[in-house]
């Protein structure tokens, strides 16, 4: 089974809080940094692109920049995005038609592919051929547009779906993941956990990253048994 990684989703009102506490989340136990590019088509929201990603990685040393792309047409970003120094780019199925090619790009420029779907697309959408060229599935919990939304619970079972099929990628979800939601994810096998409000609305952040990271080894070693 793949190492639990927590992707915190990073809240913040201003540039250097950004950076702050990205730094912030590295030495409080999180590998990866989630980080939410919306476009205004793919989504409502517009939210931030390349360029503050670039100065980001500049002021976060050692960061992986996992970016979530909710955008309308993901393969004209995928240059833009390594060139800021993104690490993985993950784009939504319900935006292309070709998949294979949006993949074949950003292996092209050497980051890690991540494929997500939104909750009103099923598992089986992502074909093993999509599966099998990419590194990472993301199964949304919430319709992909803004934080702070409540889990959907009916989601869940498609991780299952995903881990039965692919018991070495990491499967990520993203969307109203917190203390009271996440033995649910761990348990059906996902690896990867985003949470933003549940972290950032935390008296104490670095606990709930550990404590989100211990269900998912617990999570693991019982399935192990
Ligand atoms: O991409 C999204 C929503 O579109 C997520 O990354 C959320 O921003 C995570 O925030 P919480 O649901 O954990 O508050």
């Amino acid at each position: 089974m793949p190492r639990a990684i927590i992707s915190p989703s990073v809240l913040a009102s201003d540039f250097g809080q950004l950076t702050a506490e990205c730094n912030r989340m590295i030495k409080g136990g999180a590998e990866w940094l989630h980080m939410d590019v919306m476009d205004g088509h793919f989504v409502p929201n517009i939210t931030m692109g390349a360029p503050i990603l670039a100065c980001v990685s500049k002021g976060v040393p050692g960061i992986f920049m996992d970016c979530h792309m909710m955008v309308a047409d993901p393969e004209k970003w995928v240059n833009d995005i390594a060139d800021a120094g993104g690490a993985l780019y993950c784009f939504h199925l319900e935006a292309t038609a070709d998949p294979l090619s949006v993949i074949r790009a950003i292996r092209a420029r050497n980051m890690k592919v991540g494929v997500a779907i939104s909750p009103d697309t099923p598992s089986t959408a992502i074909t093993d051929e999509v599966a099998n060229a990419a590194d990472m599935l993301l199964v949304m919990t919430v319709y992909p547009g803004r934080g702070g939304q409540k889990f959907l619970d009916r989601c869940v079972p498609k991780v299952a779906e995903l881990r039965a099929r692919f018991p070495d990628k990491d499967i990520e979800v993203d969307g109203g993941v917190g203390p009271k939601t996440i033995d649910v994810c761990a348990h059906a096998g996902s690896n990867v956990i985003v949470a933003g409000t549940a972290i950032f609305n935390a008296p104490n952040p670095e606990e709930v990253i550990a404590s989100l990271k211990t269900s998912v080894n617990t999570a693991q070693a019982n399935a192990a048994k």
